[in-house]
């Protein structure tokens, strides 16, 4: 049996956790309340793309949202995880984005639905390659930045997160497992805006990673 590498995670088949309403400018631009707690919310490892392939628009959706995220990969797994070792259970971090549709999140939300079909549908992950730890010594202070055919649409710090990344793993972790290889999306800044079939989507972490994906329609 050949061994896996971390630097592939996605095709691991491991859960992918997100934390929704992170960052107080997002949460305040969907006029959401800010969290007291973290939002979570899981999508499948089905919902992963990589550069070279499309991000589909689901054909029930008419306002896809992009939202770019710091995402963290899990190197140790364990359950309830003390915020002082957290980090140690880190493998690294790639970038990610949390493709959105807005209009089935919205009406899901009216009718107290889970987000499911807004959140995790094929292609709603696009990520970039594996960062190991060392590329991103603070990861509480990076930017993150989002252009939609040439335009900028997002730029946000990680030092704007609401709950930090050591408290994530913690928060999480009493609830939920979790298992080398996993990868947490730690929340969007503001900026997130809806794309169209043939948009080019580009986005960055400062000076460590770039990644561009395409989008059409899903047939
Ligand atoms: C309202 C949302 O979609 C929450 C979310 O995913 C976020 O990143 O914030
Ligand atoms: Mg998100």
């Amino acid at each position: 049996m050949t061994a896996r590498n971390i630097s592939q995670f996605w095709e691991w088949g491991r859960k992918i956790i997100c934390v929704g309403r992170n960052y107080a400018d997002h949460a305040k631009e969907l006029k959401n309340a800010i969290p007291t707690e973290p939002v979570l919310f899981l999508k499948p490892p089905s919902a992963y793309v990589r550069e070279g392939s499309p991000i589909l628009v689901p054909p029930y959706t008419g306002n896809l949202h992009h939202e770019v995220e710091l995402g963290v990969v899990i190197g140790k797994g364990g359950t309830a995880i003390p915020q002082a070792a957290a980090m140690e259970h880190v493998a690294g971090y790639a970038l990610c984005l949390d493709m959105t549709a807005r209009d089935i999140q919205d009406e899901c939300k009216s009718r107290g639905l889970p987000w499911t079909l807004a959140k995790a549908f094929n292609t709603s992950c696009p990520v970039s390659d594996f960062i190991p730890k060392e590329r991103i010594p603070d990861p509480a202070n990076v930017q993150l930045w989002l252009k939609v055919n040439e335009q900028l649409r997002q730029s946000g710090s990680t030092s704007q997160m609401i709950f930090s990344i050591p408290y994530l793993i913690s928060y999480i972790s009493d609830f939920i497992t979790l298992e080398e290889g996993d990868l947490i999306l730690t929340g969007t800044p503001k900026g997130v805006s809806a794309v169209q079939e043939h948009d080019e989507l580009q986005a960055g972490i400062q000076d460590v990673v770039t990644m561009s994906f395409r989008v059409d329609r899903q047939d």
